[in-house]
């Protein structure tokens, strides 16, 4: 395993915490896939299937072999996170007439988002290193699952989020697991410029999506539904992009499988961003080849509050390898979606219902045909965001409780 830069190739050492090359370019893992025989490979994805009471009953870790191979049993620190549903919902699949739909909610993982299977990964990698205090730069779900993290580990976790338009109930929850919490005036954007420069030098291990063990545990999801769907991908696979972790992670793990030959053939991506905060949108609808910042990004999303995506050049190529797309939808047509997948008894986050409203304008545009087959990935809890459960849910009725009052009603 080592990892090398996807500007220059410059390989550098996976015993050593970077998030960066020295050149500037991101970072990925390339793992020695040629190490796992016929064997190994059956025990990596069959036989950890049944062993529940040990690391390998998560969802990450049964695929150990290929997220951090040489680090001990010990150092990991799970909440036997993953495993999460995959749904198809009748009423949805028919309103929008396609052939087959699926939801994948990483919403019911222990801290209630997608991040938790990247967090165990990172959290894992930095306590082998020796690392003891964590950090990272959030709009409340990847400080809510690093905060958790830490505290299973016995760590201990600061994290630095915009003083504005972020979950109040993302922030409670990190200040709950006991992280130490920096609000300062900015954004996402400016956190992370801030902890890349600073972060070891502070001693901090930095959790966020530009490190790249967390993009190695983010990409099991795509092995747990390439699993749970006997192999067979659907056409598209759909996801919010913000930071762009999942882009990269969809097409890391996608890679592997096909590497791997456990599929053939690879699903395309549709990756939909908020209007108010959709630089990568407009570079790829542009043709433009550097993407422009966005300095003031403002969507209901607020998980989508993202500016200047650290990962766009590595989204691009994935995107490019599979055929992927992209789009956005406004905050109006997220909210649609939010209803509907809600009342589907699923439920999800306002990113998350970007999908299902990228999913039904791209329906509309004739860019998804009916006859093919999707997968939305819902990345965040119902829970996550009460305020804007608040501002959109019906009122509820006052009635006294007699018996002629609820016949009326
Ligand atoms: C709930 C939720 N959905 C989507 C995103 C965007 O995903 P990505 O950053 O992987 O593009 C985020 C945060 O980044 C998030 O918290
Ligand atoms: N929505 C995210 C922002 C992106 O974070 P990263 O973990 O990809 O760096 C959040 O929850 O903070």
């Amino acid at each position: 395993m080592k990892l090398v830069c996807v500007d220059c190739s410059a390989e550098l050492s996976w015993r050593e915490s970077h998030t960066a090359c020295s050149c500037g370019g991101r970072l990925e893992v390339i793992q020695d896939l040629k190490m796992l025989d016929g064997e190994r490979l059956k025990t990596v994805f069959q036989e950890r299937l049944a062993e529940r009471m040990s690391v390998y009953a998560s969802g990450v870790w049964r695929y150990k072999e290929l997220i951090l191979p040489g680090v001990p049993e010990e150092h990991i620190v799970t909440k036997y996170e993953g495993n999460t549903g995959l749904y198809t919902s009748e009423p949805i699949r028919s309103q929008l007439g396609i052939r087959a739909l699926y939801f994948k909610a990483q919403s019911e993982n222990p801290s209630g988002s997608f991040k938790d299977n990247g967090m165990t990964a990172a959290v894992s990698h930095g306590r082998f290193l020796g690392y003891k205090h964590f950090a990272c730069t959030s709009t409340g779900n990847t400080s809510s699952s690093l905060a958790m993290y830490a505290a299973w580990g016995g760590c201990s976790s600061q994290v630095f989020v915009p003083s504005r338009s972020v979950s109040v109930n993302k922030v409670l929850q990190t200040l709950a697991y006991g992280a130490k919490v920096i609000r300062f005036d900015g954004t996402y954007d400016d956190g992370i410029r801030f902890l890349e420069q600073h972060g070891e030098e502070l001693g901090l291990y930095v959790c966020n999506s530009v490190n790249p063990f967390r993009i190695e545990g983010q990409k099991s999801i795509i092995y747990e539904i390439a699993q749970y769907l006997n192999w067979e991908l659907p056409d598209w696979i759909v996801i919010p992009g913000g930071a762009l972790s999942n882009v990269s992670a969809l097409g890391k793990g996608l890679e592997d499988l096909k590497n791997l030959g456990m599929i053939t053939k690879l699903p395309r991506i549709a990756l939909i961003q908020a209007e108010g905060a959709s630089p990568f949108h407009r570079m790829m609808a542009d043709g433009q080849d550097e993407l422009i910042p966005q300095p003031n990004p403002a969507t209901k999303a607020s998980a989508l509050n993202i500016g200047n995506p650290p990962s766009w050049k590595i989204a691009r190529r994935v995107l490019r390898q599979c055929q992927g797309i992209t789009c956005s939808v406004n905050d109006e047509e997220i909210m649609v979606s939010k209803k509907m997948i809600d009342q589907s008894g699923i439920g999800c986050e306002p990113a998350s219902a970007a999908t299902l409203a990228g999913l039904r304008k791209l329906m509309d545009d004739r860019i998804i045909d009916k006859d093919e087959r999707a997968l939305c990935i819902l990345t965040g809890n119902l829970l996550k965001d009460t305020d804007i459960l608040a501002e959109t849910t019906d009122d509820m009725v006052y009635s006294d409780l007699t018996i002629e009052s609820l016949r009326d009603l």
